[in-house]
């Protein structure tokens, strides 16, 4: 088994190259030095696609959704305890008891205002695709519906299924289709459709016409929040397919992560409905990647546990599944179809191995990279390498020029800055994920030039004293840097800035903000990493505006 190596000590800053000590808060032209050695956390919810609810982004005056998550606590762990026995006796590891806790009396849940609209069934002509969700935009009677499983151009039977008389805008599903636009195909897999699971939003489109909407929605974003044309940011109005074009019906297995939800009742495996706590049950994913699927988890009943993360490195041959099970309950006896390193997550959030690695090695721009406990890379088995050939193609970093790579996670972009600008050059990496800083500085031990710091970018970079550098890549969570740290961005003099983006809307809106620091972007690519789902990466490059 791989040792895992303590982080080195220090290293180049990006910066003013000194260094403070242990745990002091910096004072300008250091850098603090994180502490080391605190329990490992909970994977944080990485997983940027959005493949559950949760973490779907939101359409125009959407309210944030509830957090899907299982019951927990002495209360609902009885009820929940699956009836039927696992095939073989449970091994006898049994998870903490649960801690009684100080509970708050609930507040009682916020009734809408108005009557309910839910289930009404409306005759729409579909408009535009909305951003986020996998929503087009339809009216009925003035009101604004949210309707999936639609396709722009359609006449359809919209079924409300969120929504009062009161409410500004209805959801609604395309339960029936009048005139079928000329993109849309029978889904190829049989859980997609309306009420069913909520992973994929466009199964019944073809992967052409699937592009086409992300296309649009680039582009209308660009143009509302940062007044840009596609030609003026740089983008010729593409999205580019990775892994080659695939034809109508045929999906491609991309998913390297999966996380799979468990009925409590009887054990089975499923995956939550769009924006629901319900669970569409399956017995195969098709997007899921072969590695995934290949471990046979659909097959099995899991007593006890709430949810199975399946992790399928690319490049080695690591497996990892982490299981969360109900509080209280035992652990089955995992039994898979290939090996696989199991670890679990207690009621308290904290990550415990069970059985093998904590962590899968994954193979990616010529290094070899660990990612533990479920940590943040990137899902599809093709998007680390497409992503950095972009950054670097757009940045194009010289020997001796200095580089921050911001939310910096295991090191991706800050390994292959670090080659590029050689020992004369340096690199620091920010990141505020205490495990995946330690993967980065493992990952990254190697090399002099590159120094990786735990905290928030937008904490820890104005402590740093760094006046300028030559290049920056950020690649934040899905709601993008926001006007004070693309301004801080903004005043570094940097000779490019990348700008790695999941979300089209937070890019746009950084975009209006980087140009008021001076800053245009000069190129914009767009990755159709997300097959069958609203997602997708861009690459903005962007160069200070000649005075
Ligand atoms: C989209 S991931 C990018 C990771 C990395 N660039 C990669 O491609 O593997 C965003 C990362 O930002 C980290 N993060 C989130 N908020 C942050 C913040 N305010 N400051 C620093 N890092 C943050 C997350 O932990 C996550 O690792």
């Amino acid at each position: 088994m791989t040792r895992n190596n303590p982080p080195r000590p220090s290293g180049k800053s990006g910066g003013s190259g000194k260094s403070a000590k242990a745990g002091k808060a910096s004072k300008p032209g250091q850098v603090a030095r994180p502490r080391w050695g605190a329990k490992p956390a909970r994977p944080a919810a990485t997983d940027r696609d959005g493949f559950t609810a949760q973490t779907a982004p939101l359409a125009p005056g959407e309210e944030p959704a509830k957090p899907v998550r299982e019951p927990k606590g002495p209360g609902a762990s009885k009820a929940e305890r699956p009836r039927k026995q696992a095939v073989r006796p449970p091994k006898v590891l049994r998870t903490a008891k649960p801690v009684a806790k100080a509970v708050k009396a609930p507040a009682a849940p916020r009734v809408p205002a108005g009557d309910p609209l839910v289930g009404e069934r409306y005759e729409v002509e579909v408009g535009a695709v909305a951003h986020g969700g996998g929503h087009c935009v339809a009216r009925h009677e003035g009101r604004v519906l949210f309707v999936r499983h639609a396709l722009p151009g359609e006449r359809v039977i919209a079924q409300v299924t969120e929504g009062t008389t009161k409410s500004r805008f209805l959801r609604a599903d395309a339960v029936e289709i009048l005139e079928a636009a000329k993109d849309r195909i029978a889904p190829p897999c049989p859980f997609a459709g309306p009420g069913r699971c909520g992973g994929c939003d466009w199964q019944h489109v073809t992967p052409g016409g699937q592009r086409k909407l992300k296309v649009a929605v680039l582009t209308e974003q660009l143009a509302k929040l940062a007044g840009l044309t596609p030609a003026e940011a740089g983008w010729d109005g593409s999205v580019e397919p990775v892994g080659g074009k695939l034809p109508a019906g045929e999906v491609p297995a991309w998913r390297s992560r999966v996380q799979y939800a468990v009925d409590p009742a009887s054990g089975k495996v499923g995956l939550r409905k769009h924006r629901s706590h319900e669970i569409q049950p399956i017995d195969r994913c098709l997007i899921a990647a072969e590695g995934v699927t290949e471990l046979g988890i659909e097959a099995r009943d899991w007593p006890g546990i709430t949810s199975i993360d399946a992790v399928a490195a690319t490049g080695s041959s690591d497996r990892q599944i982490i299981l969360t099970p109900a509080p209280g309950a035992q652990l089955p006896l995992v039994e898979l179809d290939k090996p696989v390193s199991i670890s679990r997550i207690d009621e308290h959030d904290n990550f415990h191995r069970v059985h093998g690695r904590t962590f899968v090695r994954e193979v990616a721009a010529g290094r070899t990279w660990r990612v533990s406990n479920g940590g943040f890379w990137q899902i599809h088995p093709e998007a680390p390498d497409t992503l950095v050939d972009a950054v670097l193609d757009g940045l194009d970093p010289q020997w001796g020029e200095n580089a921050l790579d911001l939310y910096c996670g295991v090191g991706l972009f800050a390994g292959a800055l670090a080659d590029r600008v050689g020992e004369d050059g340096a690199v620091l990496g920010i990141e505020s994920s205490k495990q995946a800083v330690v993967d980065a500085r493992h990952n990254l031990a190697a090399l002099d030039n590159v120094r990786i710091e735990h905290d928030k970018v937008e904490s820890l970079l104005p402590r740093t004293g760094i006046t300028s550098t030559d290049l920056i890549v950020l690649d934040p969570p899905r709601a993008g840097a926001g006007r004070e740290t693309v301004a801080h961005l903004a005043g570094l003099e940097a000779r490019r800035i990348a700008y790695v983006a999941c979300d089209p809307a937070a890019l746009a809106r950084d975009l209006a903000f980087f140009r008021e620091g001076g800053y245009r972007p000069v190129s914009l690519r767009a990755f159709d990493l997300f097959p069958m789902t609203h997602h997708f990466e861009c690459v903005a490059i962007l160069e200070p505006i000649a005075e």
